[in-house]
């Protein structure tokens, strides 16, 4: 049962990102992406430099992908993996103009001697993964509905041995699982109900009765797609009343701006990578 206040410990996290230097909005795959309106580039990479400066002086160790020409979301550095335990579920993007990304985080974990596992089924990492080590003794969670197929679901159980939770997504704006929830700590979660059928709304109340609930404007500020250490969470700097939520809950949240990649359709979370030794 978690209390007001309860001392909350952050543990050292190590994390994974790529530059936006080729960021741009060439095509629309999820409804946030207009094409017409134009995109700051040089305000991007200082927002993202930002972000990292901000997970570094956290104490988190920060590891660098490098970005390629021609792949403008690569930023989206989360959606290119899930790893728990020294292993990687490898991601397989559903949208063709993603699919070469999948390759150069492949070579990346191949290159740093950790146990990669291809993926048969499609899938888009911790974009629809969250892992909860101290949930129900150790929790998958996992999103369906628009990128990431159920089969991937199994997949996943499979390749890194722990219980995954399938939860169905129903609105397009919520297109991945880390728009709608996020890990807090190691047992709990942050969401937003209304992203979530009615059956899986269900199911992350019986599994997470503590939950931070977020309300509609704060989900849709990208206030979801956060991380934490367990005490600090980095989050959009628009989604003020989840940042007041979480306060009153223990944490400490530490906003960010982060306006440029929202044209993409993504924010923090998305542009980090969780790598678990
Ligand atoms: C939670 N989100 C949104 C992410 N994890 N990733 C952002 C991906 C954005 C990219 N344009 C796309 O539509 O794939």
């Amino acid at each position: 049962m978690v209390t007001v206040n309860q001392q909350r410990v952050p543990r050292k996290r190590t994390y994974l990102m790529c530059s936006p230097e080729h960021f741009a909005v060439e095509y629309a795959i999820n409804p946030w992406m207009d094409v017409t309106a134009p995109v700051d580039a040089e305000l991007a990479v200082k927002q993202w430099d930002r972000l990292r400066e901000t997970l570094v002086s956290l104490g988190h160790e920060v590891h660098l992908l490098t970005p390629e020409r021609g792949l403008p979301d690569m930023v989206f550095a989360a959606n290119g993996a899930f790893v728990v335990d020294g292993t990687v579920y490898g991601a397989q993007f559903k949208h063709e103009q993603r699919h070469a990304e999948a390759a150069a985080h492949r070579a990346f974990y191949e290159a740093n001697g950790w146990r990669f596992i291809a993926p048969s089924e499609t899938n888009e990492g911790e974009g629809d993964f969250a892992y909860l080590p101290e949930a129900h003794g150790a929790l998958v969670l996992a999103g369906h509905g628009f990128r990431t197929e159920p089969a991937a679901h199994a997949e996943a159980q499979e390749a890194l041995g722990r219980p995954v939770v399938s939860l169905r997504l129903v609105d397009p704006r919520f297109y991945h699982l880390d728009v709608a929830l996020a890990s807090i700590d190691d047992e709990n979660i942050a969401y937003y109900p209304g992203a979530f059928s009615a059956a899986s709304q269900r199911v992350l109340t019986q599994l997470f009765p503590d939950a931070v609930i977020a309300d509609a404007e704060d989900a849709l500020a990208f206030g979801l797609n956060l991380v934490s250490d367990g005490l600090n969470v980095v989050l959009n700097s628009e989604a003020t009343r989840l940042a007041g939520k979480l306060k009153a809950a223990g944490y400490h949240p530490v906003p960010v701006e982060l306006a440029e990649l929202k044209k993409g359709g993504g924010s923090v979370k998305c542009c980090i990578a969780e790598l678990r030794h």
